[in-house]
């Protein structure tokens, strides 16, 4: 067993990297799009006479992409650029130091894995090109002995950003349970209360990145996700059939919204699929911090969204949150798959 990060160079990339040709990045359908860009919100107007804007870009942005890049975000460039070098120190350290927390075990508080995305699931030996420590981020003080030790600085600094971006992941919320006429408290307690993951993607330098993909496509599982992408491209969101690059904004958080969200809004707000593509050139990091339900919450279209003004028919039946991860596991992240299976199919 070893992680990616500790390969010797290699020249050719090895088989089992190898995708299926149509699932390769370069594949024509499915070309990159570069003249498009995801919106970039401004956060600072929210905090003022600017928050009926904010929130009519936020809402625009999640109908049209699922997604938005979010500056002046209050999330401090040292509690950001701290945590991703003390997680790029992690991957930097010898094997076996990261080693001594590789687990294929899922409901493990933290631990190291490789090359897939849902490995256990994967019915094929397909693997990606990345490396993943996965974690519990939050809240801090139930979680923190969890989390590697090493490098030194590495649970402080987690420690401050994990409580940075809880709180803009809050806010954001807020901020869209008031645009979806909900109100804004909407989303806390229950369908926010689970612990947070965190994804820590480490995606090394590829020898060829037109035949692999660090993440192949997915929707995110939960409510909302907040990334920091850093300064390497290599994410991809799907739009309008195609591939969209997500241009790198040093200190910005790419947000998007998950699958549970989608139901709980009875589809208003899409969750989006996106992938990661390699390169050759520069290794590349992201952290991705996912908020989550209370396993027992019970979660399923919002009254308002379906009896209101709106007269919609729920499209999706109420299910548990352990239900929403069992039926993302099953699917792999397939965002089709995954609805389908909670889908209410009326008659007429
Ligand atoms: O690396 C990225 O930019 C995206 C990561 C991602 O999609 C995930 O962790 O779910
Ligand atoms: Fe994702």
């Amino acid at each position: 067993m070893k992680l990616i990060c500790d390969f010797p160079s290699p020249k050719s990339l090895p088989d089992k990297y190898v995708l299926p040709p149509e699932e390769r990045p370069c594949n024509h359908e499915l070309r990159d799009d570069l003249s498009v860009a995801l919106p970039v919100i401004d956060l600072q107007g929210a905090l003022g006479d600017g928050r009926r804007q904010v929130i009519g870009d936020i809402m625009k942005a999640g109908k049209e992409f699922g997604f938005f890049q979010a500056v002046n975000h209050g999330v401090g460039e040292d509690v950001i650029q701290g945590f991703r070098e003390a997680a790029a120190e992690f991957f930097r350290m010898p094997a076996e130091a990261k080693l001594k927390h590789y687990s294929n075990e899922h409901n493990k508080h933290c631990r190291v894995f490789s090359g897939s995305v849902t490995s256990h699931t994967d019915t094929n030996d397909i693997r990606y090109w990345r490396d993943c420590l996965k974690l519990r981020c939050y809240p801090v003080d139930k979680l923190m002995h969890h989390w590697p030790s090493q490098p030194e600085t590495f649970r402080e600094r987690l420690a401050k950003y994990a409580v940075a971006v809880q709180e803009l992941a809050q806010r954001l919320l807020r901020l869209i349970a008031e645009g979806l006429g909900l109100d804004s408290q909407f989303f806390e307690g229950e369908l926010t209360g689970g612990e947070t993951m965190m994804n820590v993607n480490y995606y090394p330098r590829c020898p060829e990145p037109s035949l692999t993909l660090g993440i192949r496509p997915h929707s995110d599982r939960y409510i909302l996700t907040v990334l920091s992408q850093g300064d390497v491209s290599g994410l991809q969101v799907k739009h309008k059939g195609r591939w969209i690059g997500v241009q790198p904004m040093r200190n910005a958080f790419v947000v998007n919204f998950g699958l549970q969200l989608e139901m709980v809004t009875n589809g208003v707000l899409t969750s989006v699929e996106h992938r990661v593509v390699t390169n050759s050139a520069k290794a590349r990091m992201s952290v991705a911090t996912l908020i989550r339900p209370n396993m027992g919450c019970r979660i399923g279209p919002a009254p308002v969204m379906v009896n209101g003004k709106t007269s919609y028919r729920p499209k999706y039946r109420d299910f548990t949150g352990t239900e929403l991860i069992e039926a993302y596991e099953a699917t792999a992240g397939n965002r089709e798959a995954l609805l389908e299976m909670f889908r209410i199919h009326h008659t007429k």
